[in-house]
């Protein structure tokens, strides 16, 4: 306690503290009591639990005269005072919530047998109000439940209260007044059961409001019909002139998306606060000694309701109810020793010092700034001194340390001054969680914003992969890559909605991504017909490359089309309508592909998966994918020039060489770093040292089952359909095989009298490939032409009785 001035508040509590010190601090006292408390824990509890059974026996007692009186026949294990405190705490009191009673003494017990560390108080309070909810709930559920107990399950305090409430509220009232009690209660004890609270209301109000949309649907609908009808009857007496955009826009079913786009605007409220203060950082900087200052900084989190409350960006028709995953999901890892004492930050500064020293190198300055897992000494060297000398101390002054890790960056780029990285005493874990509860994180608008982790400064550190544009990730087993892969995906998961992202998951090792098969009707893409979304088979990831190259050169195509030189501005026209899907057009995400330990694929395919790696790492840019790639073996046969070249980002874990370091960064470094996600990050012409966000395997689990419990896509994603070479050529059509869906889309082109892929795959709500192949089989039938690059093919045939006769004959063969 701080002693401000000699009143005698300071005298009092002093002497208390004393008092209470010498009576606990006698150990012999500490364990009598502690032992008494726990079997009085017992005996109240075997007491109570023998009411149970026994009270009805024990009705019969005179309670006044309990005690004094030596005939009556007592049936309660704990005797008179047993009976007696049951009968007290059961049926006056609590009911059977009392039994949680005796748990309060056999902790204090333990606390004082010292087998409990830490404060027991906010338990104990846990426990009182658990008696008191618990009674109220029980009392108002099952009243008197024919007097068992004496006053029924609740006590009498359940049973009266819940009574009282009935009458001042009615019964609805005190319902919800028990449920809410009930439910605060829960999360107050369990802070986790939060997010099964949020969800579980989340999907009841949206089953209730696509029940209502639905109900609306079907009555414009039906309005719709007789008009639909007419415009049909139009279509087969007049073709339409498809290239006529304007007739198309409101032949096809744009409108109805309108209506529903109106009914979500209506029902999601924009409840985002302002942020009064937009700083994001507090930085605390304190001298200790004349020449020497240390930085603390830490970065400003958001409060939770900001979080949560934020509107759902960009919401698409198909999943306009998903939502993003809640904070909740995430560890809060809190470190509570701090990384490196005052006294260390001393120690360390005097051995630089003296080490400098020794080599006649005087110094003007220090400043020790404190990261999460290394403390950076900033030293301004006298005039005069010159880096490059300092830089040759390197291996002296890391031994004078004795620390593993030091890093000597001489100079600072952008400074005159020379640091000295030293791994603090206590590293700190980076929680995901603080990262992405971060206003950094939660304001930054970056189009596909990752967030890796704190930087020596304790700043948060994020990129833009679709600036990098393409990641490599190395470093030795066990240095914390797949932590860091996690946290790459974790943070685009928080930040995107399923149409605006999916992921080409590669894991040969099938054990690190495959947690992510959850999200395959959400954010995965996968080849057609392909019974897994990640992708664990080699031949697999050459045909996906493949497979993507062709989704590159469509995606140009459509950009082409679209006049527009980068997805970002594609889809901005797409959105603004002014792109027609029968044209081919589509919304197009941005596609992330991952490749975890790309060095086994390397190894048993080389160039087969080299050469369409490397065309997609020049080309995709523009058109919105981006590769991940990560290795534990960063040697030149794996990490090759088409790869350096075309991957100028790379991050960087602790590696066992200089050689390996240099493969990775084109500098050495990551052989000292110190492990658990400790990494380099080489980013444009920086080389940055952060410290990984930790995020762990169940929480990744619960962020998937939350996601992947949302309604999602009838299927993954689906790339194109990749033809190995020699085995292409002209499409072969088997008619007698035909579609389930060929008739309908028969019909549908005719009557539409528009050879749109895109149409069939939205009108019938099935994959590309499928339409795709329709289309195929309508073209072998006759009733369209030709593909024709992008374009919607031509319609041969005009009136619906010509189709119906074709139909006829099919099915005949
Ligand atoms: N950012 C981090 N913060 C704290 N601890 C970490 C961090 N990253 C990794 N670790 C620790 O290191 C262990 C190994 O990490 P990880 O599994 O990511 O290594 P890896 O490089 O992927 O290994 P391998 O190549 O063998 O799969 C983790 O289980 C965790 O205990």
């Amino acid at each position: 306690m701080a002693r401000k001035d000699k009143g005698t508040d300071v005298e009092d509590s002093d002497s208390k503290d004393v008092t209470n010190d010498s009576l606990f601090k006698d150990e012999r006292i500490r364990f009598t009591l502690g032992l008494f408390l726990i079997l009085l824990g017992f005996y109240i509890f075997l007491s109570f639990l023998s009411f149970l059974f026994t009270w009805k026996v024990d009705q019969s007692i005179e309670w006044v005269s309990i005690f004094s009186s030596t005939e009556q026949k007592i049936g309660n294990w704990g005797g008179k005072l047993g009976a007696s405190l049951s009968n007290q705490f059961i049926n006056h009191w609590f009911g059977i919530t009392a039994l949680a009673f005796p748990l309060i003494f056999m902790v204090l017990g333990l606390k004082l047998l010292k087998f409990i560390r830490g404060r027991v108080t906010k338990f104990i309070f846990k426990v009182l109000l658990g008696i008191l909810v618990g009674s109220l709930t029980l009392g108002f559920l099952f009243k008197e439940l024919g007097g068992y107990l004496g006053s029924g399950l609740g006590g009498a305090h359940g049973l009266f209260v819940s009574e009282w409430l009935s009458t001042v509220i009615g019964k609805v009232g005190a319902a919800f007044l028990v449920l809410i009690a009930l439910i605060a209660y829960i999360i107050y004890v369990m802070p986790k059961s939060l997010y099964h609270f949020q969800s579980g209301t989340f999907f009841l109000f949206s089953s209730l409001k696509n029940f209502v949309v639905k109900g609306k649907q079907k009555e414009s609908q039906s309005e719709k019909h007789g008009e639909d009808e007419v415009k049909q009857a139009a279509a087969v007496v007049v073709p339409v002139d498809i290239s006529d955009q304007r007739i198309k826009e409101k032949v096809d079913d744009f409108d109805d998306t309108a209506e529903i786009d109106d009914f979500d605007g209506e029902l999601d409220l924009d409840i985002k606060d302002e942020y009064d203060d937009k700083e994001t950082k507090t930085v605390t900087e304190s001298t200790i000694e004349d020449n020497f200052t240390i930085e603390r900084n830490e970065e400003k989190e958001l409060a939770i309701s900001d979080i949560n409350e934020q509107e759902l960006y960009d919401p698409t028709l198909e999943l306009s109810n998903y939502q993003k995953p809640l904070i909740e999901l995430l560890e809060d890892y809190k470190n509570t020793e701090s990384p490196v004492t005052n006294e260390m930050l001393v120690e360390n500064k005097n051995k630089i010092v003296e080490t400098l020293s020794h080599y006649k190198i005087q110094i003007d300055k220090i400043k020790a700034t404190i990261g999460p897992t290394v403390t950076l000494y900033e030293i301004v060297p006298a005039p005069g001194v010159r880096i490059s000398k300092i830089k040759s101390l390197e291996d002296d002054i890391a031994l004078s340390l004795s620390a593993l890790g030091i890093r000597i960056i001489a100079p600072i780029p952008g400074k005159g001054t020379i640091g000295i990285e030293v791994p603090n005493q206590n590293p700190e874990i980076v929680s995901m969680h603080s990262i992405i509860k971060s206003q950094k994180f939660q304001e930054c608008k970056y189009d596909l914003a990752i967030a890796l982790g704190k930087t020596i400064s304790n700043e948060i550190f994020m990129l833009d992969l679709t600036k990098l544009p393409h990641l490599l990730v190395a470093g030795a087993t066990g240095q914390g890559k797949s932590v860091g892969l996690n946290a790459i995906i974790t943070s685009l998961l928080y930040k995107k909605h399923p149409a605006e992202i999916k992921f080409v998951l590669v894991d040969p090792k099938m054990v690190e991504l495959t947690l992510y098969n959850k999200l395959e009707r959400h954010f995965l893409a996968k080849l057609p017909d392909s019974p897994e979304a990640i992708i664990t088979d080699t031949q697999k990831v050459i045909y996906t490359l493949n497979s993507l190259s062709v989704e590159m050169e469509d995606r140009y195509k459509l950009l082409n089309l679209a006049k527009v030189r980068t997805i970002k501005e594609y889809n901005q026209k797409f959105v603004a309508r002014r792109l027609n899907p029968n044209n081919g057009h589509r919304y197009l995400p941005y596609i992330v592909v991952i490749i975890d330990e790309f060095a086994d694929l390397i190894m048993t395919a080389g160039r087969e998966i080299e050469m369409p790696l490397g065309r997609l790492a020049q080309k995709a840019r523009a058109i919105g994918i981006h590769l991940i790639i990560a290795t534990q073996r960063p040697s030149t046969n794996i990490i090759t020039g088409v790869i350096k070249a075309n991957f100028p980002a790379r991050i960087a874990f602790r590696v066992s060489s200089m050689v390996d370091s240099r493969t990775i960064l084109d500098t050495p470094g990551a052989n000292n770093l110190i492990g658990r996600g400790d990494m380099l990050v080489s980013a444009g012409s920086d080389l940055v040292r952060v410290q990984c966000a930790f995020v762990d395997i169940p929480e990744i689990e619960r962020i998937t089952d939350f996601i992947g419990n949302q309604p999602g896509y009838p299927n993954a994603y689906e790339l194109p359909e990749y033809v190995p070479e020699g085995q292409d050529g002209p499409v072969d059509v088997d008619l007698r095989r035909r579609d389930e869906l060929f008739e309908d889309a028969a019909r549908l082109v005719v009557q539409t009298q528009s050879g749109s892929t895109s149409l069939i795959q939205r009108k019938f709500s099935i994959g590309y490939n499928r339409a795709g192949r329709i289309m195929d089989q309508l073209e072998a039938a006759g009733i369209v032409g030709p593909a024709d690059g992008g374009k919607p093919r031509q319609v041969l045939i005009v009136d619906e009785v010509s189709l119906e006769r074709i139909l006829n004959t099919l099915s005949v063969d």
